[in-house]
This record gives C-alpha cells, structure tokens and sequence, in this order.
C-alpha cells in the first residue's frame, strides 16, 4: 500500500453483539485506495460481520466507521451504496427470474452513478456475454458469482467488499478473476477481501488483517502473517482458537 495515501475506510474499536456474543470486539483498521486488504481468520471470526457492519447490513453496538471522512456506522445499506460502498454475498441473491442483463440494468438505475461502466462492458469484463438473456437462475454458481460482482460494480463503489466471491471457482477461473480484481484496485478502488483460500489471497492482496473471536491478532503481509505463532494457533487449533 501506499502509506502517503489518505485512508478511504476507517474502522476503530468495532462491537457487534448477537445477544451475549461479541462477533466483533474492538476491531480496528483501514484501507486506502487503490489498496486490496484481505480479511482471513478462522469460521465465526467475524469477517463477514465486519463486512456486514461496514456495508450497512447491521448497524454497529460500538465503535465507528468513517468513509471518506464522515460517519458511516448504521447508516443504511442504501444510502451507503450511493455514497460509494458496495459489496457481495457469500450467496449472492439476484432477481432470479430477471435475465442477467436485466438484473445489472438494474443495478445501474439504483446506483445512478456517473461514469458507471456499461452493461455491454460489465458483461464482456465478467464472462457473461453468453448468459445476458438468460434467466439469472439459470446461471451457475460461478457465475452468480460473477452477476453479483458486476452488480456492485454498476453502482461505481470506491470501496468494494468481496465476501468470499473466489469460493467454488476452478484455479483457471481464480486466475482470471485475481486479475479482474487487481485491475479494479489499479484504478483506485479500495477492496475488502474475505476469503478462506490463502493462494488466491496471497495473490491478490497487499495486507491482511487476521482476526480471531472479532479481535485483530495480526495486520501485514500474509507471508509475514503465516510465521506468525498466534496466526498459526488459531488456524490450526490451540487455546486461542474459536
Ligand atoms: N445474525 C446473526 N445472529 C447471531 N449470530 C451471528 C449472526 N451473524 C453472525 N453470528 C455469529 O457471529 C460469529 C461471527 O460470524 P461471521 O459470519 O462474521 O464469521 P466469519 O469469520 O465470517 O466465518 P466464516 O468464515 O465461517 O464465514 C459466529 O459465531 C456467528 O455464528
């Protein structure tokens, strides 16, 4: 990352309770443009809480999320999306009886974002020139996949959340999209990338934020992260370990 660049997002001291549980406890951290930051940590650390936070999903029972310089905690996923922060979903939820054309379509009347890419390019760009007038539920999961990423990308987010979008795509497939993604940071996007599959996100990332029971235990590279011993307990099962 580049360390002059002014953070876009920034977390500090994040609580989400369910109940008694705290899924997230005082998470804090950033992401600056153009930077691809990987969220990893073992099931139930919190990583797609801390993305549901963030887009808007569920509002926050502490802390702050400021994007580019105002508060956005508990602000509605709506109202976040037109100020420039989308996501996907680990299942992603098109109008299934909408062609894939109409379900971008859309996607770019909601976002009514200046300078949206084009529905022609988001096909062309997401390997779904093929499938345009079919019925999204007719697509396979890698392509749902897909839609979904070109849906968030229709409303022109300058901070993009990736909730296990490589999951389930063969290695060639990952390779293309580790590309399509890095190509996406490169014109300034920030990206937050969930994500259990340590190649894709050694291949993708700049930093990783590694969490344990909705705590930060680590924040670097993932090389660095990886001869970390309280990285490896947590992954590989130890005292830490939820
Ligand atoms: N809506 C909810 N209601 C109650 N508990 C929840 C809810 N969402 C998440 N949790 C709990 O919060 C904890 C963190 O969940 P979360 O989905 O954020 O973890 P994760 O790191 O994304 O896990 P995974 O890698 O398995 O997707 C888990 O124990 C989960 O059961």
């Amino acid at each position: 990352m580049s360390p002059e660049k002014t953070p876009i997002l920034e977390v500090s001291k994040l609580v989400k309770r369910f109940g008694g549980f705290h899924a997230l406890d005082g998470l804090s951290f950033h992401v600056v443009p153009g930077e691809i930051l990987g969220l990893v940590g073992p099931n139930g650390s919190g990583k797609t809480t801390a993305i549901n936070v963030i887009s808007g999903l569920y509002a926050p029972d502490g802390g702050e999320v400021v994007f580019d310089g105002a508060s956005a905690g508990g602000v509605a996923s709506h109202k976040l999306v037109h100020r420039g922060i989308n996501r996907t979903f680990q299942v992603p939820k098109p109008f299934l009886s909408l062609t894939v054309r109409e379900n971008i379509q859309v996607a770019l009347a909601y976002g009514g974002a200046t300078g949206a890419p084009s529905i022609a390019e988001l096909l062309e760009d997401f390997r779904l020139k093929e499938v345009a007038d079919r019925p999204a539920a007719d697509l396979n999961s890698a392509q749902q996949k897909m839609l979904d990423l070109t849906r968030a990308l229709a409303t022109r987010p300058r901070l993009l959340l990736l909730d296990e979008l490589a999951a389930g795509l063969n290695p060639a497939e990952l390779d293309w999209i580790a590309g399509r993604i890095k190509a996406l940071a490169a014109t300034g996007m920030a990206i937050i990338v969930v994500e259990h599959l340590m190649g894709f996100i050694e291949q993708i990332t700049d930093r990783v934020i590694v969490l344990n029971a909705g705590r930060e235990i680590f924040e670097g590279t993932l090389a660095t992260a990886v001869r970390e011993p309280q990285v490896i307990e947590v992954f590989l099962g130890g005292e830490h370990a939820h």
